[in-house]
């Protein structure tokens, strides 16, 4: 999958996934209103606007982009209904030819991860046969439980040519409260990054690791240092647009090559049409707006690139 995700990124040019993170606030009226007709006020309403309004969004921007991150606390807020939306939402991307990152930030004892390792991206056995449940290409999985709560999920993705990644210093404004304290001198997000390298190292695609680590587009200075501790990895970036971060920070998250980051706006993306800069296309439009604020960012990244 790691080969999938790079051959994209080349021939989309554009080192971007698109946050699928809809929150009911950012959907059309118009759209809500459909759903609701035909379900009401209820929570299969809400799974069915999501779902309309994902579809839109990758509708209008699929041939732009390699990959979505579909982050599930979005549709789990609306139980089973908002689920069944997550997997709907999953299975058409892939269609659409485009990766899919579930970010489901899992991770517990080994157990524990070997089941949700199972579900989201490995095969589950019921009696006589086989079942894909979720089948993303990668997932999100936190590490600071230790080793034996990632192994589970490196075990499927060997036997499956999926993905991970893990969460190494994250973008959010309190993540150096626990990630960034020294042990014997070094950051503890730097010592879960060596691990990250030295689990890539058994998960080798041609030129890169399909074990990836997640980096906040909010903290570039670390973001570099990163860089060069897992060079093999690819990182992707969240943080972008509605969290503060900008291509220029992002320079050093890529490797010589141009490759090895992935960056994710998800509110910038697919809430486009509320910002002032594409209030042109209205609500009615939510999905040219979306596609606009996509080349935009695919401009900004790819210009500092050239820049640096
Ligand atoms: O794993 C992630 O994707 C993630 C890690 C992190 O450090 N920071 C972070 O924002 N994210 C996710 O990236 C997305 C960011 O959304 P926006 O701020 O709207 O672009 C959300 O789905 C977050 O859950």
């Amino acid at each position: 999958m790691i080969q999938k995700l790079i051959s994209n990124i080349q021939k989309t040019k554009a080192p971007i996934v698109v946050g699928l993170d809809p929150m009911l606030n950012y959907i059309p009226q118009q759209v809500k209103d459909k759903a609701f007709q035909e379900f009401g006020e209820t929570l299969e309403g809400a799974a069915e606007a999501i779902w309309q309004y994902n579809k839109e969004i990758v509708d209008c921007t699929y041939d732009l982009i390699p990959a979505v991150k579909p982050q599930i606390a979005m549709y789990e807020q609306f139980g089973i209904e908002g689920m069944k939306a997550f997997k709907k939402t999953v299975d058409y991307c892939k269609s659409k030819g485009l990766v899919v990152i579930g970010d489901v930030k899992r991770g517990d004892i080994g157990s524990t991860s070997a089941a949700y390792a199972t579900g989201h991206l490995g095969k589950v056995q019921v009696g006589s046969k086989t079942y894909s449940a979720f089948d993303e290409d990668f997932a999100t999985v936190n590490p600071y439980l230790g080793s034996d709560g990632i192994k589970p999920f490196m075990e499927v993705c060997k036997e499956e040519k999926k993905g991970l990644f893990i969460l190494v210093k994250t973008s959010n404004p309190s993540s150096g409260e626990f990630q960034d304290q020294l042990i014997n001198g070094k950051p503890l997000y730097e010592m879960v990054g060596e691990k990250v390298a030295q689990w890539g190292e058994e998960c080798m695609g041609d030129q890169y690791s399909y074990i990836g680590a997640v980096v906040g587009a909010t903290y570039p200075e670390m973001g570099k240092v990163l860089r060069k501790v897992m060079p093999k990895s690819y990182i992707l970036v969240p943080g972008y647009g509605a969290q503060g971060g900008k291509g220029a920070d992002l320079v050093h998250f890529f490797n010589e090559d141009g490759l090895g980051a992935i960056v994710n706006s998800s509110r910038g993306i697919i809430a486009a049409y509320k910002q002032e800069k594409y209030a042109k296309y209205g609500a009615e439009h939510f999905g040219e707006a979306s596609r606009a604020a996509v080349e935009d960012m695919v401009t900004d990244i790819n210009q500092a690139l050239e820049n640096r």
